[in-house]
C-alpha cells in the first residue's frame, strides 16, 4: 500500500512542526534532495494534465447495479478490508495536533458543564486492492475475547443501565466525537496526548470490525471513551448524545467514503450535535490528488467519485464544495485549506498530492425562541 499520509516535515529551526510543514521548494533543482515537499503549487501544463486524466478516467462509468451494490454492502466492504488488514498500517499521526490543536490538551476552557445540554435537537435521546487506499492508518494491538459490538447504540446503552437523561460521557466537560474513525488511530492518540481529566471520548464506523478492534484494543477506557456503530447516513439511527452537547466532531478521511448525495444531510445531523461555538474539523481528499489521477477507466462511480478494487469508495472535494457543504450545515468558517504536498515516488517520477485540511466550525448559537 502507498502511503501518501502526511509525514512529519523536519520543523525551522529545529523547532517544533509548523501547520501543514514546512518544507518548501524553492529551488527546483533540489526536488530530489527530499522525497517530500509542502505547499507546492502546479505550473499550468501539470493542472491541464490532471484534468485530462480526470476527464480520461471519468469517462466509462460503473453499471448501475454494481453501484447499487457498492451503496447497500459498503459497510460489508470496509468489514472486509479490516478483517484483511485489520489494524496492520502504521503510521504515527504526528499531524494530529499541530493541525488540529483543538484536541491537544489544555483546550478544555468551558465553564464546568451540568451533563444535560442546553437544549436537546431531533438528535437527542439515548437512543488488494489495498494499494488503492493512498494513505495508512496506526497499528494497535488487541485481545482476542470480543465485546457484543453487534448490538445498537441503543441496547448497549441499556446494558451500561443509565438513565434516559444519562448518556455515557454525560458528567464530561470536553467531549470529543471522531466519526469514521476506522480502528481507532484518532481516537487513541488523542486519548495517550490529552490528560484532561473531563475530556470524553465518543468513536464510531459502520464497519463492526473495526469497532471490534477499537473496543478490544488495550488501551480501551469505557470511563474515557464510547465505541460504537453507526452508519454516518442512516437517519433512522441516533448518536448516544443529546443534541448540542458536543465540543468536537472529528472527520479524518470519511466523508469521502460515502455518496456524495447523502453528505449533506450527514454533515447537518452531525453539526446539531454541536454545542454552539463547537467545532467540526476534517482532513480529506482534495480533488487532482494522486490517489485520483491513480486511478483506471471503469472505476468511476460518478464525478469524482470512484471505486477502489476492494469495493471501498472515494470521493474527492474541492474547497469551495466543502465550504458549502458545512456552511448550510450552520457553521462558521474557521480555516478551510489545501495541503498540498509534491511527493516524489521511488522511481523518480514525482507527483503533486493534495490533502484538503479544511478546518471549518464554529456552530452558531441557536436562534432564542420567543
Ligand atoms: C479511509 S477510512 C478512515 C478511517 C479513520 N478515520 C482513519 O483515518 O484512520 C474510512 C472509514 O470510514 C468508515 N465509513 C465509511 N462509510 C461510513 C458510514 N456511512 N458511516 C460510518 N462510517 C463509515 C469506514 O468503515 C472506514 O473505517
Amino acid at each position: 500500500m502507498a502511503d501518501s499520509g502526511p509525514e512529519e516535515a523536519p520543523a525551522a529551526g529545529g523547532g517544533k512542526r509548523q501547520q501543514f510543514g514546512s518544507r518548501f521548494l524553492k529551488d527546483p533543482a533540489r526536488v530530489f534532495h527530499h522525497n517530500a515537499w509542502d505547499n507546492v503549487e502546479w505550473s499550468e501544463e501539470q493542472a491541464a494534465a490532471a484534468e485530462r486524466k480526470v476527464q480520461e478516467n471519468s469517462s466509462q462509468r460503473v453499471c448501475a447495479e454494481k453501484q447499487v451494490d457498492y451503496e447497500i454492502n459498503a459497510h460489508k466492504y470496509w468489514n472486509d478490508f479490516y478483517k484483511i488488514h485489520e489494524n496492520g498500517f502504521f503510521k504515527d499521526r504526528h499531524w494530529l495536533f499541530t493541525e488540529f490543536p483543538e484536541l491537544a490538551p489544555s483546550q478544555n476552557q468551558n465553564p464546568v458543564k451540568s451533563g444535560m445540554p442546553e437544549s436537546r435537537s431531533s438528535e437527542g435521546g439515548p437512543g488488494s486492492a489495498a494499494e488503492q487506499h493512498e494513505r495508512s492508518w496506526n497499528s494497535f494491538g488487541h485481545e482476542t475475547q470480543l465485546p457484543p459490538v453487534q448490538e445498537s447504540v441503543a441496547q448497549q446503552l441499556s446494558r451500561l443501565d443509565i438513565g434516559a437523561d444519562e448518556f455515557p460521557g454525560c458528567s464530561a466537560t470536553y467531549r470529543i466525537l471522531e466519526v469514521g474513525c476506522g480502528v481507532g488511530n484518532t481516537v487513541f492518540p488523542i486519548l495517550q496526548t490529552n490528560n484532561d481529566p473531563g475530556l470524553f471520548v465518543y468513536c464510531c464506523d459502520f464497519s463492526s470490525t473495526a469497532v471490534e478492534l477499537v473496543q478490544t484494543h488495550p488501551e480501551y477506557d469505557p470511563s474515557r471513551c464510547f465505541a460504537f456503530i453507526h452508519d454516518l447516513c442512516d437517519e433512522t439511527q441516533s448518536y448516544p448524545v443529546p443534541g448540542g452537547t458536543l465540543d468536537v466532531i472529528i472527520l479524518i478521511f470519511v466523508l469521502s467514503a460515502i455518496v456524495p448525495d447523502k453528505m449533506q444531510k450527514a454533515i447537518s445531523r452531525l453539526s446539531r450535535l454541536l454545542r454552539p461555538g463547537g467545532m467540526m474539523l476534517l482532513r480529506d481528499y482534495g480533488r487532482y490528488d494522486m490517489a485520483q489521477l491513480r486511478f483506471k477507466k471503469g472505476q468511476c462511480l460518478s464525478g469524482n467519485f470512484y471505486v477502489r478494487g476492494d469495493g471501498t469508495r472515494v470521493y474527492f472535494f474541492t474547497q469551495d464544495e466543502l465550504d458549502t457543504l458545512f456552511t448550510t450545515a450552520g457553521l462558521e468558517k474557521v480555516q478551510n485549506l489545501v495541503d498540498r504536498r509534491l511527493q516524489k515516488e521511488a522511481g523518480g517520477s514525482s507527483m503533486l498530492e493534495r490533502h484538503l485540511q479544511a478546518v471549518t466550525g464554529r456552530r452558531k448559537p441557536a436562534v432564542p425562541t420567543l
